[in-house]
């Protein structure tokens, strides 16, 4: 078992007050019992839910780190995060689940606004230059963003500060100075001046090369990134032929990836900057099989729909709010034999999952995929066919009231442990040798597992390799 999966959670200082990490804490085992069981009982009804897929580390894995800056009662620059709830500023140095670098440069860049007698932005009085800082950082190049954001384009000394500020961190690669003079709580405004290097940083995932700019959207684990990717592109079981659609594609990570093994991809996007990224990434790595679209994935997929043209895979990434009725409507149209749903929020894509099973899809498999540690978000990636249905996979539906609860006491459930084992050694299990494991642990058994009425009757007892099997995972769900 790995150290990190079980050990308690260290607790940050300012933890209550910024309400970022709501499992502050919790051994990380726990995190993601917890998430799992959300996704489970959200998904279990539509199809397949395979167990959560953890990080080894689950410490400073956010590339993007977002400093709101201010000034305390006495009037010195502060840094950190917005209190939960409010506009009010806690001050913060360092934090666990960010990128340690980025979190130095953000402290190096408070204790220089003094010397360039810059003062922070007043939300208030609407006075001061100095709202917000970002910091993004490839992972495996290492190349650093610093965007300075900025109420004003007016930047006294920006070039002497620039200097000043890369000459304790020569790592930075670029600095990107974002005018935002809106009253709004918008972190970013719509206007960007490069003050030092290509204005971009670029980063590897899944053997491609992306440049990814100040305001477009990357995922924020790179790690688990690469997992989710894989997981949705081996979903699709691309075979070299097929039409794809890449819904929601940001800079144009899945499609472009998923490109070397489909015929012909489109991606469409909302952002501009991001479908800006996401044709010179196209060029950056030589394919020639992919076009994007600045446009809404609904109206797209309306005009694909009147159209009537072929798609036989869609791969869709919307926010959190989840896709959208137009959307969904036309998708079934259009009828691609496999939908690729990568979400960040379980609960709007239970909801379309709801939708797309009146349409005729039905859920065959999700991947739960931690994105997030110490953070209640949860990413899921589920592929959904069109079609006849293998009867071995038809489920039967029960709603959550019928559901017995009573399973979930003990850690994980016997499907969750089946599903793991099966995964980690290719072995299948039944339940009866799970609860044998269970007592020889003194884990206590559920009512329901069929248990001899006396210790001596004839039964299977569970076989060496499987009892190992079993007990690796209780380890993993932290139940021994
Ligand atoms: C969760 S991100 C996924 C991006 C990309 N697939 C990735 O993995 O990096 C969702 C993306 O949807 C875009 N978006 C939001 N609303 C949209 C809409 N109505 N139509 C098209 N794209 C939209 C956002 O700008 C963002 O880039």
């Amino acid at each position: 078992m790995e150290k990190n999966k079980t050990k308690k959670a260290s607790v940050c200082p300012v933890a209550k007050k910024c309400g970022g990490c709501e499992f502050q804490g919790m051994p990380y085992a726990e995190q993601l019992r917890h998430k799992e069981k959300r996704v489970r009982i959200l998904l279990d009804s539509f199809g397949k839910v395979h167990p959560i897929i953890g990080m080894k580390d689950p410490y400073h894995y956010r590339n993007k780190v977002h400093a709101v800056f201010d000034r305390d009662r006495r009037g010195n620059a502060i840094s950190g995060v917005y209190q939960k709830g409010t506009h009010k500023v806690v001050p913060v140095d360092s934090c666990m689940i960010e990128d340690q670098k980025a979190d130095e440069i953000i402290v190096t860049i408070r204790g220089l606004l003094k010397s360039f007698k810059i003062k922070t932005y007043d939300e208030d009085t609407q006075y001061g230059l100095l709202r917000h800082v970002l910091i993004r950082r490839g992972f495996s190049t290492g190349e650093i963003m610093v965007v300075l954001v900025t109420a004003s384009p007016i930047f006294p000394s920006k070039n002497n500060f620039v200097k000043a500020l890369r000459k304790v961190h020569p790592e930075i690669t670029t600095v990107v100075q974002n005018i935002n003079d809106r009253g709004t709580s918008m972190v970013l405004g719509t206007r960007d001046v490069v003050l030092y290097g290509k204005g971009f940083i670029e980063d590897k995932l899944c053997g491609c090369t992306f440049r990814i700019s100040a305001q477009s959207f990357y995922q924020v684990n790179p790690v688990q990134t690469e997992i989710l990717y894989q997981k949705a592109i081996e979903a699709a079981g691309l075979t070299g032929k097929e039409t794809v659609l890449d819904a929601y594609c940001g800079i144009g990570t899945i499609g472009l990836i998923a490109a070397s093994k489909a015929k012909q991809v489109t991606g469409v996007e909302l952002n501009k900057e991001a479908v800006r990224d996401a044709i010179k990434n196209a060029k950056r790595n030589q394919t020639k099989n992919i076009t994007f679209y600045c446009e809404d994935a609904g109206e797209f997929m309306l005009k694909m729909a009147a159209e009537d043209q072929q798609l036989d895979v869609v791969f869709m990434d919307p926010p959190r709010s989840g896709s959208s009725e137009v959307f969904l409507d036309c998708l079934a149209k259009l009828a691609p034999k496999k939908v690729v749903y990568v979400s960040c929020n379980p609960e709007t894509l239970a909801r379309d999952l709801r939708i797309l099973k009146k349409k005729g899809y039905q859920m065959q498999e999700a991947w739960p995929v931690d994105m997030f540690p110490f953070c209640d978000h949860i990413e899921t990636v589920v592929l959904l066919s069109k079609g006849e249905v293998d009867s071995k996979k038809i489920r039967v539906e029960f709603s959550l009231e019928d559901m017995d609860m009573s399973e979930f006491q003990d850690g994980a459930t016997y499907t969750q442990i089946k599903d793991y084992v099966l995964e980690h050694s290719g072995l299948k299990v039944s339940n009866l040798y799970i609860s044998q494991i269970k007592r020889k642990c003194g884990i206590g058994v559920g009512k329901n597992y069929n248990l001899p009425k006396s210790e001596d009757s004839r039964q299977p007892q569970c076989p060496p390799e499987k009892e190992k099997a079993i007990r690796e995972a209780f380890k993993y769900f932290g139940m021994i």
